[in-house]
């Protein structure tokens, strides 16, 4: 009967904008003459943070009254001058700004959360080296960081990207304002679509970048233009609803995003269709509709698309088979160690998952109701979430708000699309 009445009623989703691209597209806005006005940015920790960030490098964000789109007054070219830089817990602004601010002139400081401390930065620190600047790290390639900057030389980019592929879009978001053209070889790196994301939006902005041969890129010293530029919804995010929906029986749309995407997190949606989900991507919106049955029985490589495997993870005990997902070991890496997170809290919940490095295989069974541990990470709470629902089992997140990291209003979302969502506060 829910089948029939969904079916009936398609859910509209209202997800917030992409992290990344509020983001990236902060960073380059600041390095452009002059004033850039993003729609839609992502309110959320990260970007708020990443946005103070650039505020203490000297750069004015102004929000419109109710955040329907951030002005950006540009400065045209690198930081000048002395700040501390707070980054909170964003990876982004760790990995982008150090970069931006070694191509300019003076002493940056960058710190950040302990779960920020935590993560691994000095990949990058050593290829800003190799690129003349001078970086102090008290506690060996990690945060906090003092850049002193006198511009940065360029040149061939050699960076270890088997972590992370943050390290190598701030510096290619940095390129242009280096003093010689800059070549990076990017086949080597995990999380590849967030660099062809680092790409488009850097064309956006006016970069010139070349692409000599598949998967090498050539940046030329030039500067950014002010643009203005509509942010689509967080992929990352919508895989959260797009996976109730796939195992719900539900018909989720979502306006806004569709085949031309700049997130290769979109690709979560094939793999819903793997499961038995139907789905619809067109020009300007996606559509998921749950049939009712998850068939399992696959092994999946979700590298590419790692921030996505745990909500994969999540619908897996409800499939008819298990399901291996591997290639994901640099989700070891992040807010939490998301293999290891993953593992912990299935295992709670009564289900078998074998673990290695870098997979997890997970056989489905009967769930026991948990208190699952998010390790601050609002992916493992965002995607157990969708396990407690779909799976009608009882799951207390032992830290419901740290869904703020990207999306703070997640759980009244949930709760508006899924009227049988029961909110954390009320479990
Ligand atoms: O560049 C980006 O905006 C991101 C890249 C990915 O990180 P890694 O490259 O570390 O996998 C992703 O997990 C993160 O949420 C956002
Ligand atoms: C890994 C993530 O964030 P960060 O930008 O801090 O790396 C994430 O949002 O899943």
């Amino acid at each position: 009967m829910t089948t029939q009445l969904s079916r009936l009623r398609p859910l509209t989703a209202r997800i917030p904008g992409s992290k990344s691209i509020t983001a990236r597209a902060l960073l380059l806005a600041a390095a452009a003459r002059g004033t850039s006005t993003l729609w839609a940015p992502l309110i959320s920790h990260d970007t708020l943070a990443f946005k103070a960030a650039l505020g203490d490098l000297g750069v004015a964000v102004e929000n419109s009254p109710s955040d329907q789109y951030w002005d950006v007054t540009g400065i045209g070219r690198a930081p000048v001058g002395t700040a501390k830089v707070w980054c909170a817990d964003a990876g982004t602004a760790a990995r982008f700004l150090p970069p931006f601010s070694a191509a300019g002139e003076g002493t940056f400081t960058f710190d950040g959360s302990e779960q920020l401390r935590a993560r691994p930065l000095s990949p990058l620190l050593k290829a800003m080296t190799a690129l003349g600047a001078h970086v102090e790290t008290p506690s060996a390639g990690r945060l906090p960081l003092t850049v002193r900057a006198a511009g940065l030389e360029g040149g061939t980019l050699r960076v270890d990207s088997s972590m992370s592929s943050q390290f190598l879009s701030g510096l290619l978001m940095a390129a242009p304002l280096m003093r010689r053209p800059v070549r990076a070889d990017l086949r080597d790196s995990v999380s590849r679509p967030y660099l062809d994301m680092t790409l488009s939006l850097m064309r956006r902005f006016g970069a010139d970048v070349k692409e000599p041969d598949n998967g090498v890129v050539e940046v030329h010293p030039g500067s950014y233009r002010p643009t203005a530029l509509v942010i689509e919804p967080d992929a990352s995010t919508a895989s959260y609803v797009f996976a109730a929906a796939a195992a719900t029986e539900h018909k989720v749309t979502l306006p806004g995003l569709g085949v031309h995407s700049l997130q290769g997190d979109l690709r979560f949606v094939e793999v819903l269709s793997r499961l038995g989900a139907l789905v619809e991507v067109s020009e300007g919106s996606v559509t998921v509709t749950g049939t009712g049955r998850l068939r399992g029985g696959f092994t999946i490589d979700m590298g590419d698309i790692s921030d996505t495997f745990m909500t994969l993870a999540a619908l897996a005990p409800l499939a008819d088979a298990p399901l291996t997902i591997r290639g994901v070991a640099h989700a070891r890496l992040k807010e939490s160690d998301r293999i290891a997170a993953v593992t912990h809290n299935l295992r709670a919940c009564g289900i078998e998952v074998d673990e290695t490095q870098d997979a997890v295989t997970i056989h489905p069974g009967p769930l026991r109701p948990a208190r699952i541990a998010c390790y601050r990470d609002h992916r493992i709470a965002m995607a157990f979430s969708v396990l407690g629902l779909a799976g009608r089992v009882r799951l207390t997140l032992d830290d419901p708000s740290c869904v703020a990291k990207t999306f703070p209003g997640f759980h009244q979302e949930m709760a508006r699309l899924f009227t049988e969502y029961i909110t954390p506060e009320f479990r």
